[in-house]
């Protein structure tokens, strides 16, 4: 059923290491005691919790380097990690604690921090998810290529390679190649949004060869249908559909502390080691800087104000016009270019004579893909 092909239909999406932090205005010194709790980082569910059925049913398969031609996978890795107030800036040592994914090759990692200051060190929580998702074959590969698929699905964390000798591969979780965009939001999506009201930042990238489905699972159709989102935009849209539900919930909620979110937003490429601004293309050759206060940042990139998912969307639209595409032998429409969403969520509420502001930061990464 199979044939070997060159090179390796994989794609990963990951989400992961996050930084987060929630300064108060005005009664600084105060700050650490007044600050209300945030929900609990691990709001990510356990991926053995997020089976379904789709999943569990599938024997699907990918392709492995050496191998065959087949769906291939992503792999979501999550992470969430939270400085407290700003006071205390400076990350010292890290902590790992291991959990799971034992022998396999990947691994839920959930870390701890200390920060390292002259203040008593703090305990920064890491939550990292690696997810992979099988992209079906297409009609071309299957019906003019000849090509079978090569994996099979044994569990909603393991695979099996199916050469010579058969390899087994382990995940935290393993997204089978029916399930659909929406369901994927749910599982990866919306626990990042979740975290990132909460003060925390949090990165999704999307990892793998050419043609394995990044693009796809980050931005799918960005259109609209009636207002509604196209059933296979992916990830990036709907995270923005649910943080604008979200934020209007809360501010509804919170009317009395005066809740107000404000969200900015900012689009570049990497090519060729060059940073482009991809809502202001003429902006090429950026350059990173790094800044006790801002960390590390992109010096001249711009940032828009967005109050809506329509906003995110024309954005999108925007720079994924401006996007370097080309074609590789796997993939007509292939992205050259890495490419980086960020959305900026500052919220500010008054409570007991004070003024509370708080940052979360979401990147949402479209690697490009691999050739080799
Ligand atoms: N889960 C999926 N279901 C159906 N079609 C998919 C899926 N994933 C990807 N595809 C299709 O496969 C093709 C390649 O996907 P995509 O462009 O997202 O790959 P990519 O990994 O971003 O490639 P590159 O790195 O070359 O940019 C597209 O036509 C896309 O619509």
């Amino acid at each position: 059923m199979s044939k070997d092909v060159p090179s390796v239909p994989v794609a990963a999406s990951k989400k992961m290491q996050s930084e987060g932090n929630e300064n108060e205005f005005e009664n600084l010194l105060n700050s650490v005691n007044s600050a209300p709790i945030r929900s609990p980082l691990n709001t990510i569910p356990d991926p053995s919790q997020c089976q379904t059925e789709a999943i569990r049913a599938i024997g699907s398969s990918m392709s492995k380097r050496t191998g065959n031609s087949g769906p291939s996978f992503e792999i979501s890795k999550v992470s969430s990690q939270v400085t407290p107030a700003r006071r205390t800036s400076s990350v010292g040592t890290r902590l790992p604690l291991y959990t799971g994914g034992k022998g396999g090759s990947s691994s839920r990692v959930s870390r701890a921090i200390a920060v390292a200051s002259s203040e008593p060190q703090v305990e920064v929580p890491c939550f990292e998810l690696v997810l992979i998702r099988v992209r079906p074959i297409s009609s071309t590969e299957h019906v003019s290529q000849g090509y079978g698929r090569c994996l099979r699905q044994e569990s909603a964390q393991t695979l099996t390679w199916l050469g010579h000798p058969e390899i087994r591969f382990t995940f935290d979780h393993i997204a089978c190649e029916m399930i659909s965009q929406e369901k994927l939001f749910r599982v990866a999506g919306i626990p990042m949004v979740d975290n990132c009201m909460s003060g925390y930042n949090s990165c999704m990238f999307a990892y793998g060869q050419t043609g394995s489905g990044k693009t796809y699972t980050m931005m799918g159709d960005i259109g609209e249908m009636d207002g509604e989102l196209n059933e296979d935009c992916g990830i990036t849209p709907r995270i923005f559909e649910y943080l604008f539900t979200r934020i209007k919930e809360e501010e509804e909620n919170r009317k009395d502390e005066g809740l107000l979110y404000s969200c900015k937003c900012s689009f570049l490429e990497i090519y060729n080691e060059q940073i482009t601004d991809l809502l202001e293309p003429s902006s090429t050759n950026l350059h990173l800087r790094e800044d006790v206060k801002k960390g590390v940042y992109v010096e001249n990139l711009m940032e828009y104000t967005v109050c809506s998912v329509d906003d995110v969307l024309k954005l999108l639209l925007q720079g994924t016009t401006n996007r370097k595409i080309a074609a590789t032998h796997m993939n007509s429409e292939s992205s050259r270019s890495h490419s980086v969403f960020t959305c900026t969520i500052e919220s500010r509420w008054e409570n007991d004579s004070m003024t509370h502001l708080r940052f979360g930061r979401l990147n949402l990464v479209d690697l490009a893909g691999s050739e080799r």
